[in-house]
């Protein structure tokens, strides 16, 4: 909660309520007095307005009280009682001459005939039906009427009657006497009312008689009242009440009955006075009151407000504010509140000092981190680096500005770095709240500003609290002690002497590569190499002399299995055994010639002389080879057997190598022979060329012929090229051999073409280092321009093998476009036996594909052999290649192949390779397929 803001569970807020606890009985207090006030006013209005309808009620009936007394003893006089009409007449006329009150006074019979009035009324006047006469007699005491119009007078009048009886009880007459009104109203004039009271008599009817003041507004009219106070009446004499009138004011009235006796008729007085004016001076006394207690109360909040804001909040404020900066890292905040006796001041006194011990541990750990050997770096939870000390910066040749905020990773080699992120995330996840104390070690190449990489030890912790989640890397540069261990390892596992590993970390190595050699189905072969003449070398020139010989040969045999050998690989190993003897363990080995090769190379290595010191030094070595698993199964029999070997290559006159069994020696045999021979055929003319026509199945007509090379041996005859191409391939001796049959063919080709004959094409086969030779075009382009053929004559075509084309595919196509921007027809030879990317084939600028003959051989019995067959036809077609089938021997295989719409063919059912001459003739005879 940020102080200052208001809100209702805040500090100010509380105070403010237990100020508003306090002042709510005050306020309680005021308006239940006000409340009494108000009753005692209202009391005081009812007593007053009830004594005043009481007083007026007193002054009217005097009125009453004079006339009935008048009448009474009108009534006991005997002209009166019975005296005749004109003796009655005589009595009353004129007795009110000059009196206002009266209107007139007069007798009736028992019947209500007029016998004699005042006036002296002429006629003969009934009032037999008007309701006084009535009640008189009924009542047989005296009757006032309701307000009325004389019959005689024609006034306003009220009446009153009075029965007259004889001796015997009975009525016999009626006397009475008309007031007039005003009479009440002249009586009401003299009152002296309060502001806003209004007082009124009215009659048994409700009709008002008199009021004051507004007489004339009303008199005559019915009083609303009325029925109501009539109502009351009936039972009471005087009464209170409260009602709103049609003008919307409510008014207090009190009523008061005239008479004693309601049978004597009825009349009565009534008096209002508005609320408002009757409760006024109370209202305005409750208004102001109220008025003082709320400014009070007003008053008493507004300095509980500043109050708590200068008594409490800013203390408050300060000691949050403090506790913020601290919380942020900054420990030099302090409230600066002036020291107090009272709660807050010794809160923020011991906040102080709080802060203050904080702030030296702080500087403690600091001082202590600056000045630890270890790189202490501080990552958050998203791996960014908060906090790092002086000795990472000096570890790692970035300034701490440059560190803080960039990702963890930048101190780590970037191939190292997504692996990094992956374990960091680990480490996170299984943090629990709290410090985790540091011990987590591990090991890790670190990275410098510089990009050079250093080994680590990290020693790691973590601290989990609500502001976050902290990693804490302690880092030691442990680039010496890796040194020192690698150079005791190397010390153990090497030779000191040629730095080559020593006979134990052979043997290590040697047990993984049997393990690995059987996992992969390969074979190992481990040489065992001594020193031929070694001995005299130490015995003439001294130990020294002998040493420097010993490093030179570990260096020759290292550059002899250097890593871009074409046989040699990556994990073959020379190992010193001691003296002049050295192992060599080969692996991933598929064929015995590749162990021959480099026996070959090293023995020539080895044999090529030494000049140390100006003396030049010549060895040779004998190396004995064992293969595994062939020949035996563990390390310790395969070291002998490869013993053994070497002590035969001894006894076979030394500078050569020998297998441990009889059977691989005869394939090295054989295999030195023939190269040996293949060295001189060249020069002594043994090579010769035959040509074996290729067929166009449409037409039948042989459209070209296919170079085949032969060895013709002195004495072993005929060689066919199986036999001696691979060996010549290995050995590079394929590279002049494949020159001599480029040009041999060409210059053939020529000659046909110069004898006149059909024009034909001639097929070369490129082996695979032909192929890569980097002389490769030039070659072409000369055999072709030595041979006079031209180029736009589609007279040669180039075989290429699927295995070859489809490695090293970007140059393979360089040069195919080459050979094809030179005029040279270009022909995919055994087709299907290799994994030929589609999209490539359609990318190489080539023109035929020749099926290989081990699809067609089984073509017609195959079903398999033929779907390819025909799959290779349909593909070949939809790049827009032509076909060729070789091998095809027999009528039903070229049926098959015409049927598949295979477009040429070759083999044994057309021709065998024949020699230049005997293929001369069928040209000549221009000899067709038949079929
Ligand atoms: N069973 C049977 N065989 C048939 C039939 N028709 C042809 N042949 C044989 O099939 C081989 C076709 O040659 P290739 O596939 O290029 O296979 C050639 C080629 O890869 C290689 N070769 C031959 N001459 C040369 C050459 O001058 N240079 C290179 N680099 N390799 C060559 O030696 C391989 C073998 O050549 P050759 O022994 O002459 O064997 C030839 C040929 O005599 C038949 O109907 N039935």
């Amino acid at each position: 909660m940020a102080l200052g803001k208001f809100t209702f569970s805040g500090v100010r807020a509380r105070v403010l309520l237990l100020v508003a606890l306090a002042v709510a009985p005050w306020l309680a207090i005021t308006i239940y007095h006000a409340i009494e006030e108000r009753g005692v006013a209202i009391d005081a209005a009812q007593e007053n307005t009830l004594r005043l309808a009481r007083l007026v009620s007193f002054e009217q009936r005097e009125t009453i009280t004079h006339s009935s007394a008048l009448l009474q003893a009108l009534s006991t006089l005997p002209e009166i009682k019975n005296g005749a009409p004109t003796v009655c007449q005589q009595r009353l006329s004129g007795m009110f001459e000059g009196d206002q009150h009266y209107t007139n006074i007069g007798v009736l019979d028992a019947r209500g005939t007029l016998l004699c009035d005042a006036l002296a009324t002429q006629g003969s006047h009934w009032f037999g039906d008007r309701d006084w006469f009535q009640q008189a007699l009924k009542t047989r005491q005296l009757f006032i009427s309701s307000l009325m119009i004389g019959r005689i007078t024609g006034k306003t009048v009220l009446v009153i009657a009075q029965p007259i009886f004889n001796e015997n009880g009975t009525v016999m007459r009626v006397a009475w006497t008309s007031i007039n009104i005003e009479w009440f109203q002249h009586a009401l004039k003299q009152l002296n009312l309060p502001e806003g009271t209004t007082v009124s008599v009215m009659d048994v009817n409700g009709i008002i008689m008199a009021q004051h003041p507004d007489v004339e507004k009303y008199i005559g009219k019915l009083n609303p009242l009325a029925p109501l106070v009539q109502g009351i009446l009936a039972q009471k004499k005087e009464g209170l009440g409260r009602a709103k009138g049609a003008d919307g004011i409510t008014r207090l009235f009190a009523y008061h009955r005239l008479l004693e006796n309601p049978k004597m008729g009825s009349i009565y007085v009534s008096v209002t006075t508005p609320t408002d004016i009757l409760f006024a001076k109370s209202g305005r006394v409750f208004a102001r009151d109220l008025g003082i207690l709320g400014l009070t109360i007003a008053l008493i909040f507004i300095l509980t407000w500043f109050g708590t804001d200068i008594l409490v909040l800013r203390k408050m404020k300060a000691l949050i504010q403090s506790a913020k900066r601290i919380a942020q890292g900054d420990f030099s905040a302090r409230t600066q509140l002036a020291q107090g006796t009272d709660e807050l001041s010794e809160l923020a006194s011991v906040f102080d000092n709080m802060a203050q011990s904080l702030e030296l541990l702080f500087q403690q750990s600091q001082h202590i981190m600056e000045v630890t050997p270890e790189a202490i770096i501080v990552s958050n939870s998203s791996g960014k680096i908060v906090m790092a000390n002086a000795q990472t910066e000096r570890l790692f040749g970035y300034n701490r500005d440059e560190m803080i905020g960039q990702a963890i990773e930048i101190l780590v080699p970037e191939r190292l770095r997504a692996g990094h992120t992956v374990h960091r995330g680990a480490y996170m996840a299984t943090a629990a709240p709290g410090v985790r104390a540091m011990g987590e070690r591990r090991e890790l190449f670190a990275r410098r500003k510089d990009g050079t990489e250093f080994p680590t030890e990290i020693s790691l912790g973590s601290l989990k609290t609500e502001n976050g989640y902290f990693v804490i890397s302690a880092v030691r540069d442990v680039s010496e002690r890796k040194q020192f261990e690698t150079q005791i390892l190397h010390q153990a596992t090497h030779d000191s002497l040629t730095s080559l590993p020593n006979r134990i970390l052979f043997h290590d190595i040697l047990a993984h590569a049997m393990a690995h050699a059987l996992r992969t189905e390969k074979l190992l072969a481990v040489l065992f190499l001594d020193l031929d003449g070694f001995k005299n070398i130490n015995d003439n020139l001294g130990h020294e002399y002998g040493d420097m010989l010993l490093k030179e040969i570990a260096q020759r045999l290292t550059a002899t299995l250097r890593k871009d050998d074409l046989v040699a690989r990556d994990d073959d190993l020379i190992a010193r055994q001691g003296g002049d003897e050295f192992t060599i363990l080969l692996q991933g080995i598929s064929v015995v010639d590749n162990i021959i090769q480099i026996a070959e190379k090293i023995l020539a290595a080895v044999s090529r002389p030494f000049i140390v010191d100006s003396h030049e030094m010549h060895v040779t070595a004998s190396i004995g080879i064992t293969i595994f698993p062939f020949d035996d199964t563990d390390i310790q029999s395969l070291l002998r057997n490869a013993d053994t070997a070497m002590y035969h290559a001894k006894e076979n006159g030394k500078n050569n190598f020998q297998f441990y069994t009889a059977a691989m020696n005869a394939v090295v045999h054989d295999r030195m022979e023939i190269e040996n021979g293949l060295r001189h055929a060249l020069a002594k003319g043994e090579l010769v060329l035959h040509y074996q026509p290729q067929v166009d199945i449409a037409s039948g007509k042989m459209i070209a012929v296919e170079a085949l090379v032969r060895w013709a041996h002195p004495e072993k005859g005929l060689i066919p090229p199986d036999k001696f191409i691979p060996v010549a391939e290995e050995s590079g001796l394929i590279v002049p051999i494949g020159e001599w049959v480029l040009r041999t063919a060409c210059r053939q080709n020529k000659a046909w073409q110069n004898m006149g004959l059909p024009h034909i094409r001639m097929a070369v086969n490129l082996s695979a280092r032909q192929f890569r030779q980097p002389h490769l075009l030039t070659v072409v382009a000369k055999a072709m321009e030595d041979a006079g053929l031209d180029p736009n004559s589609d007279s040669l075509e180039l075989e290429v093998t699927e295995s070859v084309v489809m490695k090293d595919l970007e140059g393979t196509i360089s040069t195919l476009n080459k050979l094809h921007a030179m005029g040279v027809r270009l022909s995919i030879d055994d087709f299907g036996t290799g994994y030929s990317s589609l999209s490539y084939l359609k990318r190489f600028p080539i023109n035929t594909l020749k099926i290989d003959q081990s699809f067609v051989r089984d073509i017609t019995t195959d079903a398999d052999d033929a779907a390819i067959a025909s799959t290779i036809v349909t593909l070949g077609h939809s790049l827009k290649l032509r076909i060729i089938a070789e091998g095809v021997e027999t009528a039903q295989q070229l049926a098959l192949l015409r049927e598949m719409k295979c477009d040429e063919m070759q083999g044994y059912y057309f021709s065998k390779p024949l020699e230049a001459a005997e293929l001369e003739k069928l040209l000549r005879e221009e000899r067709r397929l038949s079929g």
